[in-house]
């Protein structure tokens, strides 16, 4: 893939390079956001590959410490002018603003909710009820604090028997924990899935009440250098101002809690009514033993300050769930 245009134009124009990585995801969204580009700019679009430190490593992800290490290797590459732009997936974006690069876009948001993919294509509730008639509980399958603690939460409060198991591993190996019987299901983001044609393989969408997802979950984050007027004006087209001052204010709560992606955090900002969001925030020790679980509204008019404004929002929520004690529950580690 590397140096092949992916879109050919007609004119002359010298092809811009966007960063990726590897995986099957990361090309699935490169390639969505190539095309969005070419049309935009009228220039041709050729694929980088990057190698990550998150790709190349065998640790869980929170014993890597999460923040960034899918990320870094793309943004030395744009600091070095290496690629002209990069995709990230935004909930792997640290929240800190780096030194020389702009977000140049967040396009529209694909389905924030996280999906179940289980035997036999059951629903939670249909699996964990199986499985108490067969004796045993229902053994499935996340990496993430987050997920593993609204999964306890949820059997906490139904007295059923669940069994969380941290996992790791691109789309495939995960989905393969089911196929192959080792696991009853994996959790999984609905946008993954949906980007890699692979929707078919969810047996359930999962409430965001039961299962709030990660700050920035089913967004793009399309970042270039400071330094390239020109291409952030440009790529500005692809951006998508409700999604973008929505994730503002998630991660707005994410960096008040002082929490990275590998925390148990969970925040999603909808928008009701016109020019009305709501924030909930979620945080939780992976146990599930407690859920804090509190919302925020706020009136915010689509202008150029309503990006602070939402993330006001979100440290406004953060603030109260700290207040709640929200630091004990996270713990050390997360922080
Ligand atoms: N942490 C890995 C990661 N980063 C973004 C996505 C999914 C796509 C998205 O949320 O935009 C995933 C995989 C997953 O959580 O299943």
């Amino acid at each position: 893939m590397n140096g092949q245009p992916i879109t050919e134009q007609p004119s002359a124009t010298a092809a811009l390079r966007l960063g990726t990585r590897r995986s099957a995801l990361a090309m699935a969204q490169s390639g969505m956001v190539a095309r969005e580009v070419t049309r935009v700019t009228g220039r041709p679009v050729e694929l980088v590959e990057i190698t990550t430190y998150g790709d190349t490593s065998r640790e869980s992800l929170a014993q890597i410490g999460g923040t960034g290490v899918f990320v870094s290797a793309l943004r030395d590459a744009l600091l070095e002018g290496r690629i002209d732009f990069a995709v990230h997936s935004l909930k792997d974006l640290p929240t800190a603003a780096p030194e020389g690069l702009a977000l140049a876009a967040v396009p529209e948001r694909e389905d924030v909710r996280d999906a179940l993919v289980a035997a036999e294509g059951l629903a939670l509730e249909e699996l964990v009820e199986k499985l108490a008639g067969a004796g045993r509980p229902a053994r499935i399958g996340t990496g993430s604090p987050r997920r593993m603690a609204q999964l306890n939460a949820w059997a906490r409060a139904r007295g059923a028997q669940l069994e969380t198991v941290a996992i790791r591993g691109n789309v495939d190996t995960r989905i393969g924990f089911v196929t192959s019987g080792e696991l009853d299901a994996v959790v999984l983001a609905t946008a993954g899935l949906n980007r890699l044609g692979r929707s078919a393989e969810i047996s359930q969408h999962l409430d965001t009440e039961v299962m709030t997802p990660a700050p920035g979950q089913g967004a793009l984050a399309i970042e270039c250098t400071t330094a390239d007027e020109e291409l952030t004006a440009a790529l500005a087209a692809l951006d998508h101002a409700p999604t973008r001052v929505a994730v503002a204010a998630e991660r707005a709560l994410l960096a008040t809690l002082e929490a990275g992606c590998s925390a148990p955090v969970a925040a999603l900002a909808t928008w009701g009514r016109e020019n009305e969001l709501r924030l909930d925030g979620v945080v939780g020790d992976p146990d599930g033993t407690a859920l804090l679980k509190m919302s925020a509204n706020g009136p915010i008019v689509l202008d150029e300050t309503a990006e602070q404004r939402a993330a006001a929002l979100g440290r406004t929520l953060a603030d109260r769930l700290l207040a709640a004690g929200a630091a004990a529950l996270m713990g050390e580690r997360a922080r």
